[in-house]
């Protein structure tokens, strides 16, 4: 065993040493100073990829998390669909004409684009690149679609998040209650979730967003953030 202060039979440091003094002895005797800096650098900026099948809840939950963290910055997302009713043009999406759209993707300034029930989405490179500069975590929102195409580009660097409802038929009710999509569409989607689930396995962490838990959702998805600021092997993104 060592010979500690807390050992009785060491002699214990005398109270009259002040602090200093003491700090200055043991420097003196290891031959250099006690250093100022972190013990560990500061962990990288995130990608976080939150996705999940339509009416799930990504919005509601990425909503949310904007509240809470600050440290946050939520990619808009540029379509070519309509505005819904209480939507803003540049926070909730990048509202572009198709022409507008197809040009952002012939100059590569797109991460990753799709087609999604007849609209075109994808994720402006550039407002990665700036926030994650300035030392933001960065949340990408897309659909499974997108998020196996950013699983082919960012591989294991990012954190691909899959949010699911508790059950088929409260995802349903959700959709119905949301009152955006018209009977084909909600036959669509759901088949379209039917096939999603599958795809569970190729993400890294799954999330339950039961209905009314919203707040619990959240609180998931923050303390996944925390486990990734933890790890001793960082994720390394390059965009
Ligand atoms: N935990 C929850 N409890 C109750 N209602 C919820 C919960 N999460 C989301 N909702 C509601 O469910 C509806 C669908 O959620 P939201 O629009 O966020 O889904 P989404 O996954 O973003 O859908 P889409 O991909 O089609 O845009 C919304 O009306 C939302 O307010």
């Amino acid at each position: 065993m060592s010979d500690s202060p807390r050992n009785p039979n060491s002699a214990a440091i005398q109270s009259s040493v002040t602090k200093p003094e003491l700090l200055r002895a043991l420097e003196f005797h290891l031959g250099s100073c006690f250093s100022v800096d972190p013990i560990t650098p500061p962990p990288n900026p995130l990608v976080l990829v939150v996705s999940g099948s339509s009416g799930v809840g990504k919005d509601a939950v990425i909503n949310k998390l904007r509240e809470v963290r600050e440290s946050l910055h939520f990619v808009v997302t540029a379509t070519t669909r309509a505005m819904r009713p209480g939507e803003i043009d540049g926070v909730d999406y990048l509202f572009v004409s198709k022409d507008e759209f197809l040009s952002m993707v012939e100059k590569d300034e797109l991460l990753e684009h799709a087609l999604v029930y007849g609209d075109y989405k994808g994720i402006p490179k550039k407002q990665i690149q700036e926030f994650m500069g300035k030392g933001f975590d960065i949340v990408l929102r897309v659909d499974i679609q997108g998020a196996q195409t950013l699983k082919e580009i960012l591989g294991s660097s990012a954190v691909f998040i899959f949010l699911v409802a508790e059950s088929e038929l409260a995802m349903v009710e959700r959709l119905i209650d949301r009152r955006t999509e018209s009977h084909e569409e909600l036959l669509l989607r759901v088949a379209t979730a039917r096939e999603e689930i599958r795809h569970v396995k190729d993400f890294d962490y799954v999330v339950v967003n039961a209905k009314g838990k919203l707040d619990d959702s959240v609180k998931r998805v923050e303390s996944i953030i925390d486990a990734e600021k933890s790890k001793v092997h960082q994720r390394i993104v390059r965009i």
